[in-house]
């Protein structure tokens, strides 16, 4: 059996991020998904593909509080941390036409999801939980993840954030392969997506 090209296919690199670019309208593709599956370092490889900005909202609330995340939930708590990413998530959506990677908690607040929806196309970076586990480890700085059994937390927030992560526009699957390989993954999905789907 011979696999049928998709037509797509047959279009340069750049080609494809035009079409993109040209498709999303102003709006910014927006990672969203659980810790360690990808959506910072996906990202950013993913915003070079296309041309576009990259812009990571854990980074730019480290920047704008003059503080890292730890600090800031060991000084404030967890309901500062979400009202100032929601505030900066919303000044960066406004930018428009960037790829947006966010915390992993941020599509889980109401007000931010309602956003994201209104100036973004959102992309779920689903992963399984041995997948995301070995990839947490090799980085810490994560709060909710100081716990005695890190496992069990992040089982607990798979079965929390899921049902909420499958109700973004698009999902693509962010297993054991090498980050370009989700890459393209993303660039097909949203090459589908976007025709069907113009801003509202
Ligand atoms: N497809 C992949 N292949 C190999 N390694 C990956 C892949 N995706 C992510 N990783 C690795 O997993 C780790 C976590 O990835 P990353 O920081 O991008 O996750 P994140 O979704 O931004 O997490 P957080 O919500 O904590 O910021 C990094 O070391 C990254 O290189
Ligand atoms: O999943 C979460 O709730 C978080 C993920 C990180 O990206 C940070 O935004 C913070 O550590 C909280
Ligand atoms: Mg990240």
């Amino acid at each position: 059996m011979t696999l049928q090209q998709h037509p797509d296919d047959r279009l340069t690199p750049s080609a494809v991020a035009a079409r993109i670019r040209r498709g999303l309208r102003g709006r910014s593709l927006v990672l969203v998904g659980l810790m360690g599956s990808g959506k910072s370092t996906v990202g950013r490889r993913l915003a070079a593909r296309l041309e576009l900005p990259f812009v990571d909202s854990d980074a730019e609330i480290e920047k704008a509080a003059g503080k890292t995340i730890p600090e800031i939930f060991a000084t404030h708590g967890e309901a500062f941390f979400r009202d100032g990413e929601r505030r900066v998530i919303a000044r960066l959506l406004a930018e428009g036409g960037q790829v947006l990677a966010t915390g992993g908690g941020a599509f889980m607040d109401p007000g931010t999801r309602a956003l994201v929806r209104a100036r973004g196309v959102s992309v779920w970076l689903k992963a399984d939980l041995d997948v995301l586990m070995k990839r947490v480890r090799k980085r810490g700085g994560r709060p909710l993840l100081q716990a005695p059994d890190p496992e069990a937390v992040m089982r607990r927030l798979m079965e929390e954030r899921y049902p909420v992560y499958a109700t973004a526009d698009i999902t693509v699957e962010s297993h054991e392969s090498p980050h370009e390989v989700v890459v393209d993954a993303v660039i097909r999905a949203v090459l589908d997506y976007l025709p069907d789907h113009p801003p509202a």
